[in-house]
């Protein structure tokens, strides 16, 4: 029996994993973590992580050819094929800061695959990582070798939170890097031989190291720097304009308050960092990204008669996307921390994020989220002005405005007639993810701006608009 063992049980690790469990039978795996409590949650009814259609496949696997556990060395030294997927965060400080990646996390992963392996190793690359990591990590496996062959493959993930167990089931394209010598070759074969128990053929395209380890960056900044906006141009019309060149898709141009998740900036730095030529070019990306949460805000204070001091403001979604809990980089973090700064006091509804965590959100440095949760800084104190609740109406209740930062679906089936009666007036909606019929808003009697839209007759005569 081939066993896998997947350091890192994260959104990525987790997931992809129970994928292959529940798809190869006959392979043991076994995912394992240095996190307590992630490892616990795992093991129970309420996963650490939101993920629709994962309940059901960790619930048909667990306990039968898929575990999670605590015991890294034991099944990290039993495991034909391991897979490194733990965090590898842009670095906050020293060389590259706000750039390089932080391969800590990574290299005491190799370290530790290193001391206790006894029998030869395929080791996969699942965690995004800049260009060259496998070389670097190849060094660290056999310079203390013992005589132990190591193989390392580079195996990207390209799923997406909110639709990972889709994505991981039916793949557009899953992409194996290796070295091109026979030994580098056998040991593709062996990972192709895993995912081809489901996924055609075709769709499997093996490269050598280092295109496999571009191609993820690459991919990643593509589609970032396609999520634009425009303003007066009403967006879905030229998005639907521009992609219906079959060269370039309909799909991921859809404006919003900006990009967000644990990857996009992340990678794209990363390719900043090691590309210097275009590095200027990827930063734009950023920044323009930057500037659109900004703008945002500057939107709301200005529309509102250039102050939200002491009014309350509703915010729908803090997720950096529907369907998912997660919330790194959400932009719902740079938009709220705006209004706070403009001393607004908000209230928050999410359908998967808890209080503990905005508060600890709202409050954590840049980057600091991307390490494992035991060793992110915590604040002793909380936000006064931050109030998180479970009821979108409550959260509405005397609200001056209402922001929708997160595009869940059931923000498109509430009761805005009862939502505007419980607010003051005048009543303000900006849709950061062009959630809500701004026309039908607007006839209940709402001032409404939709990002990428053209703009409410109200909001066009305010002064002093950014
Ligand atoms: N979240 C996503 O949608 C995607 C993420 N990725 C990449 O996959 C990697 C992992 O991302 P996530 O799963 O989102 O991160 P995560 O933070 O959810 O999970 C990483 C896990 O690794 C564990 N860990 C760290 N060091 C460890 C060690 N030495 N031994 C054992 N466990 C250790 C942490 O405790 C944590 O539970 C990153 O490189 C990310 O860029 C790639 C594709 C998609
Ligand atoms: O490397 C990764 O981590 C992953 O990064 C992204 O996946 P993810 O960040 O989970 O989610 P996306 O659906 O890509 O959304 C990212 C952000 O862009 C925003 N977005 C997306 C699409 C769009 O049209 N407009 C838009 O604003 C989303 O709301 C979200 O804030 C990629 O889509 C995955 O292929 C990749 O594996």
């Amino acid at each position: 029996m081939v066993k896998i063992c997947c350091i890192g049980a994260g959104y990525v690790g987790g997931p992809t994993m129970a994928v292959i469990a529940l798809k190869c039978p006959s392979v043991e795996v076994v995912v394992v973590d240095i996190s307590v409590p992630r490892i616990n949650a795992w093991n129970s009814d309420h996963l650490p992580i939101y993920e629709p259609g994962l309940d059901e496949v960790v619930q048909q696997c667990r306990g039968r050819n898929l575990f999670f556990s605590t015991n890294v060395e034991k099944h990290v030294s039993e495991a034909d094929i391991i897979f490194v997927s733990v965090n590898t965060p842009t670095k906050t400080r020293g060389l590259g800061a706000g750039k390089a990646a932080d391969l800590t996390y990574w290299e005491s992963a190799a370290r530790m695959i290193a001391d206790v392996a006894k029998s030869d190793k395929i080791v996969v690359e699942k965690s995004t990582v800049p260009v060259k990591t496998a070389e670097a990590i190849e060094k660290i496996l056999t310079h203390n070798s013992k005589g132990i062959n190591y193989q390392i493959l580079s195996n990207p993930e390209f799923l997406a939170e909110g639709t990972a167990i889709q994505d991981l089931l039916n793949p557009d394209r899953v992409l194996i890097g290796g070295r091109e010598t026979p030994d580098g070759q056998k040991a593709i074969k062996a990972l192709k031989d895993v995912y081809a128990q489901w996924v055609p053929e075709e769709r499997i395209i093996t490269t050598n190291l280092w295109s496999a380890e571009l191609s993820k960056l690459a991919a990643n900044a593509f589609l970032a720097q396609r999520i634009s906006s425009a303003t007066g141009a009403d967006v879905s019309e030229v998005s639907y304009a521009i992609g219906k060149d079959s060269r370039i898709g309909p799909k991921f141009l859809n404006a919003s308050v900006g990009f967000g998740g644990s990857c996009f900036q992340k990678d794209i730095l990363n390719l900043v960092y090691i590309c210097d030529e275009v590095a200027c070019y990827w930063k734009q990306v950023i920044k323009v990204n930057d500037y659109q949460k900004s703008r945002f805000v500057n939107r709301v204070v200005s529309s509102m008669f250039n102050t939200v001091s002491g009014k309350k403001i509703a915010i729908f979604g803090f997720a950096f996307k529907k369907d998912t809990g997660d919330t790194r980089e959400t932009p719902a973090i740079d938009v709220c921390k705006g209004l706070l700064g403009d001393k607004a006091s908000l209230s928050i509804y999410d359908p998967q994020v808890t209080e503990d965590q905005i508060q600890r959100d709202l409050s954590m440095g840049k980057f600091d989220w991307d390490h494992p949760i035991h060793l992110q800084p915590v604040s002793p104190t909380s936000i006064k002005q931050v109030s998180v609740v479970w009821d979108p109406y409550q959260a509405a209740r005397d609200a001056h405005g209402l922001c929708i930062l997160t595009e869940w679906d059931e923000f498109k089936r509430l009761d805005y007639e009862k939502i505007y009666e419980s607010m003051r007036k005048p009543a303000f909606v900006f849709d950061g993810r062009n959630v809500v019929d701004a026309e039908k808003l607007r006839e209940l009697g709402f001032i409404v701006y939709s990002i990428g839209k053209p703009l409410d007759p109200w909001l066009k005569d305010m002064p002093a608009l950014a």
